[in-house]
């Protein structure tokens, strides 16, 4: 059976480049969000190392034996929450086998892992040029696992800007999609809230992100604001930059509210868009 409603975190953590601390940092906001009452936390992209692919083969881990997945999963144990850390994969970094993962912890529990589909490649002239291929590979399937409060969905980051997962995960009856995400000072101000809005709106599921905080120091400056999107479009928390522990009740019911009120997925026209995959080029 499925509760009606729960309480979620999203911790915008601090990252350095001691990746010990770090997970130590992470465990202990964990605990904290239990102490709290959430019951579903989220942890960053990169939550274990700084964000940048000259760091990623140096801080990956294979999966489940490396060092973050014991600690979060005594962590997820001892909070008794549902935990959905975000890290990097590899079986041989020197082979360039490194994928971007996102990993779901019930107790020490794995019960889903989502490697990034979409990799972060773009070039905005004299402004930011990021190229994830150097390092990564992408993932090739959709995630989506079962909770107590029903089916929830995650893409990592750059994957929030593909319409098409959100819309999967709404049709297979989803009520979340998760994106912990690391945007930046060029591509945060345009597009962060804009894109977990629509994928909201249009999907009338809720949509939560977050991000690591912000710091200046790094070679990477991520945009922050973690927050939490209603199935109508409206944001329900939300942050600034600083480190930061967002909470937001979940009301399942809305869902409901939201999609008999406004009935898009049940006026669809699939006889016109039969196939947008079949057309593309
Ligand atoms: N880590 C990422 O995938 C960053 C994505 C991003 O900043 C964007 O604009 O998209």
């Amino acid at each position: 059976m499925t509760s009606n409603s729960f309480k979620l975190a999203c911790i915008q953590l601090a990252v350095g480049s001691n990746k010990r601390t770090n997970l130590d940092r992470a465990k202990g906001k964990i605990l904290e969000a239990a102490r709290e009452g959430a019951n579903v936390v989220v942890l960053p992209e990169c939550f274990n190392s700084p964000y940048g692919t000259q760091y990623f083969a140096e801080y990956a881990e294979s999966i489940p034996e490396g060092e973050s997945v014991s600690v979060l999963s005594q962590a997820a144990k001892e909070a008794k929450v549902l935990l959905v850390p975000f890290r990097n994969e590899t079986k041989n970094p020197a082979n360039c086998t490194t994928h971007a993962l996102c990993i779901i912890l019930k107790a020490r529990e794995l019960i889903a892992t989502h490697r990034k589909i979409h990799l972060f490649d773009i070039d905005i002239p004299g402004k930011i040029r990021f190229q994830e291929s150097d390092i990564l590979k992408p993932g090739n399937s959709l995630t989506i696992f079962d909770t107590a409060y029903g089916k929830m969905s995650i893409g990592i980051c750059y994957d929030m800007r593909f319409p098409e997962l959100a819309m999967i995960a709404a049709r297979k009856a989803c009520v979340m999609m998760i994106y912990p995400g690391a945007f930046n000072m060029i591509t945060g101000p345009l597009h962060w809230e804009l894109l977990q809005r629509a994928r909201a709106v249009d999907n009338q599921l809720f949509v939560a992100t977050c991000s690591p905080a912000r710091d200046m120091n790094a070679t990477y400056n991520a945009w922050g604001h973690s927050t939490v999107v209603d199935p109508s479009g409206q944001i329900i928390a939300t942050t600034e930059h600083e480190e930061a522990t967002v909470y937001a009740e979940i009301d399942l019911q809305q869902l409901q509210t939201v999609r008999q009120s406004i009935p898009v997925s049940m006026q669809r026209r699939f006889d016109i868009y039969v196939d947008v995959a079949a057309n593309a080029k």
